[in-house]
């Protein structure tokens, strides 16, 4: 597990879309498409107008690029929640990515037929394959969530590689997420996280006892894959050095 701790907000923005460009030039090379799970709440957006921006624009191979989401909030696609609407509205729609590249879960249907949905879309674009995302990007809530895996709830016990559906009382609603067991089939993951309000969830995480009902992204552990943290100094206050 690599941890980039960088001076400011926008050095590690920076650190987080070469390491895009890496993983997407790698896969394509080998493959010949790259999927990435994207993630949503506060973080990414900043993120994804970077890599839609003239300086990244032409380094990242888009035309192959796959695009799905690793949580996403129980609203209609036009909600100011939706992970989706964020991902459109920053990175999708400036890009002008062709529609059957984007993966937005049906948040339409109830909550476990659209996990359940969202499953087979991912089933279908492995061909049956284990699904193996080149990138998942992650961000951490100060309660230690990354994607929608909130502390205490039924989905931190999933054994199966798959998007679930889940009620989480401290948001009060259902939120659909990837599992551990899909997130840690990745080729890489990389979380994002900058900000003073972030540093205990990242100490308790990265240096804490090991405790993924309170602190659920220490369950992100990538089985082949590799886990890279992008970090300010900031959010990384309390690590130990
Ligand atoms: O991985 C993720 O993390 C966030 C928490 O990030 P924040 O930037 O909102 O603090 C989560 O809520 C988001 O949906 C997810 O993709």
């Amino acid at each position: 597990m690599a941890q980039h701790v960088f001076a400011s907000v926008e050095e590690v923005l920076h650190g987080l879309a070469d390491f895009f460009v890496a993983q997407a030039t790698r896969a394509v090379a080998a493959r010949g498409r790259f999927s990435v799970a994207l993630s949503g709440g506060s973080s990414p957006k900043k993120l994804y107008e970077l890599l839609a921006s003239p300086a990244y624009r032409q380094r990242v191979p888009w035309a192959q690029t796959y695009f799905f989401f690793g949580d996403e909030r129980n609203v209609p696609a036009t909600d100011a929640q939706s992970n989706y609407l964020l991902a459109k509205t920053a990175l999708l729609a400036p890009l002008n990515i062709a529609t059957d590249h984007v993966f937005a879960v049906n948040t339409l249907l109830p909550p476990s037929a659209a996990a359940a949905a969202y499953t087979q879309s991912i089933r279908a674009f492995f061909e049956g394959e284990e699904a193996q995302f080149d990138l998942v990007l992650l961000g951490l809530g100060d309660n230690a969530h990354t994607a929608s895996l909130f502390p205490r709830t039924a989905v931190l016990s999933a054994i199966t590689a798959d998007m679930q559906a889940v009620f989480v009382p401290e948001v009060d609603g259902y939120r659909l997420t990837f599992t551990a067991p899909l997130i840690n089939q990745a080729r890489a993951v990389a979380f994002l996280v900058f900000g003073a309000d972030k540093a205990a969830a990242v100490r308790r995480v990265l240096a804490g006892e090991r405790n993924p009902e309170e602190y659920p992204a220490q369950l992100i552990a990538p089985a082949a894959g590799e886990a890279a943290w992008f970090l300010d100094e900031a959010a990384a206050a309390e690590l130990p050095r």
